[in-house]
């Protein structure tokens, strides 16, 4: 029989070995947390390979042993922790604890199996850590029968918050590895691609971390909760999870998705050529901007076909029709007519200019639609009046109908709230202004220094020589402003 006290395998062949039975996982999964994480872990399967088990367990007792951690039993958290912890109990002669989920509804309704005296010291082992909730519920358990817990051990901190959570209560945990270690091990040895490392890198920096509090091991815990951070410092995916609105959720999603904040003005006339250059572009972009209205051949089999583009590419649909009329107006014009933008745009604009009965009326016909509405708070044209307190006015508005209103058209950051998109329009790589009073700024600046969050470009893609070729550097350009601003 394997000796279940020794650890077998270097710790680098032990997360090589984790690797091979697919205990890490690379995508995109929901924590318990409610986080979408690219990295997550599952021990469960460690019962199918119990040659691998005394590695493990064998790394728990070292770390426990290193720190010289006295206690008079153990106690797994269910469900993953308990063959850990059972492994642990015989080979190292420990009583063990085992902590029901659900307490029996006959016999003794205990909730603490096993024998244990009130003042006894416990252990908790866990497999992964990450907010620290499921050992804090464990704990809870086991204090509420006089238990004393002072420790905890893991196998993989996923360095989130959870060792500063569990130190808040008086816990300290001991970890034999942490996220970074083992995407480090698995890149090393050509198991993760730069690109997903690059991912759970962004994703680390993301979730945790006030620098001040990280501790000297590499956990650390969150800063300000998500909801208290400011816009411009919260990804895209972690703005999604905040965000109410349906729109906003599934554009920040595929942005994050897709890897692009590009937007681009399709202003073309001919129906044809507008659904042919979607085709082209549409997989390097989170959204298409039409102006339907310069259309000479609109028809409903155009939306059909911009619609299913939609569906192609997974890209949002934004109609710049820039309402700024009274309400009664606005919501004919929003659903009827020819266009019919209602039924088929995810997104419109509005002016404020008419005061906030443009939005109600808006609201009328786009809520029951799952529609969203930006509010036109700064503009990109020389001379133009959007400015001062007419754009601060335009954030209180937006603010009152948070329902409907998803963000603004700007020129730069005009509102802290991680709900409300910042699009900006005027932006090409070399042109500074155009014939007609465009001014344009490089998606650089516009995402980085003016830590808006998506950039829309027309004419600096549609009428270049290659379009493709220049919305691919678009993109780039627009994501990596992206990635630098969070890093
Ligand atoms: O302030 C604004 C508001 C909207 N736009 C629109 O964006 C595009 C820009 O096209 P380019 O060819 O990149 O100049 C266009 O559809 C405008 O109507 C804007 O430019 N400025």
């Amino acid at each position: 029989m394997a000796d279940l006290s020794t650890c077998e395998l270097s710790q680098e062949e032990l997360i090589l070995e984790l690797f091979k039975i697919e205990a890490f996982k690379f995508g995109n999964f929901k924590l318990k947390s409610g986080i979408f994480s690219p990295a997550y872990f599952d021990l469960r399967v460690i019962v199918s390979y119990p040659e691998l088990l005394p590695s493990v367990t064998g790394y728990l007792w070292k770390i426990v042993e290193d720190k010289n951690v006295q206690f008079d039993s153990l106690c797994g958290v269910p469900y993953t922790a308990l063959p850990l912890a059972t492994v642990l109990s015989v080979s190292h002669k420990k009583p063990m604890l085992i902590r029901r989920k659900e307490s029996k509804d006959y016999g003794t309704k205990k909730i603490i199996e096993g024998h244990f005296k009130p003042g006894d010291t416990c252990l908790v082992v866990e497999d992964v850590v990450t907010s620290g909730s499921s050992i804090l519920e464990t704990v809870e358990e086991l204090k509420k029968e006089g238990l004393v817990v002072t420790h905890a051990v893991v196998l993989l901190d996923r360095g989130q918050g959870g060792h500063k959570r569990l130190s808040d209560q008086g816990i300290t945990l001991h970890h034999v590895f942490t996220l970074p270690q083992v995407v480090e091990v698995l890149h090393k040895h050509n198991k993760l691609e730069a690109e997903m490392v690059e991912k759970i890198s962004l994703f680390i920096k993301e979730n945790r971390f006030d620098a001040k509090e990280i501790s000297s091991d590499g956990a650390g815990s969150f800063g300000l909760p998500p909801q208290k951070q400011p816009r411009k410092i919260i990804s895209y995916s972690e703005r999604a999870r905040l965000c109410s609105h349906p729109v906003t959720r599934k554009l920040l999603t595929l942005m994050e998705e897709k890897r692009t904040n590009l937007t681009v003005s399709v202003d073309l006339t001919a129906a044809a050529e507008v659904i042919s250059m979607v085709d082209k572009v549409g997989p390097y972009v989170c959204m298409i901007k039409t102006h339907v209205d310069i259309i000479e051949d609109f028809s409903q089999d155009f939306v059909r076909k911009l619609t299913d583009l939609a569906v192609k590419h997974n890209f949002i649909i934004f109609e710049d029709r820039k309402f700024a009329d009274i309400g009664n107006t606005v919501m004919q014009q929003y659903s009827g007519g020819m266009y019919r933008i209602a039924d088929w745009a995810n997104i419109t604009n509005a002016h404020t200019l008419p005061g906030s009965g443009v939005i109600q009326g808006l609201k009328q016909i786009g809520l029951p639609k799952e529609r969203g509405c930006l509010l036109i708070a700064e503009m990109s044209s020389s001379g133009n009046l959007c400015s001062g307190d007419y754009t601060k006015e335009t954030v209180k508005i937006a603010e009152g109908n948070k329902d409907f209103v998803i963000g603004f058209i700007c020129q730069s950051a005009i509102s802290d709230d991680p709900e409300f998109l910042h699009i900006t329009p005027g932006v090409q790589l070399s042109s500074r202004k155009d014939q007609m009073g465009q001014n344009y700024v490089t998606p650089r600046e516009v995402i980085l220094n003016h830590k808006s969050d998506v950039i829309i470009v027309g004419r600096g893609i549609i009428k270049a020589e290659d379009p493709v070729v220049a919305a691919k550097a678009y993109m780039e350009a627009g994501y990596s402003a992206y990635m630098e601003r969070m890093s």
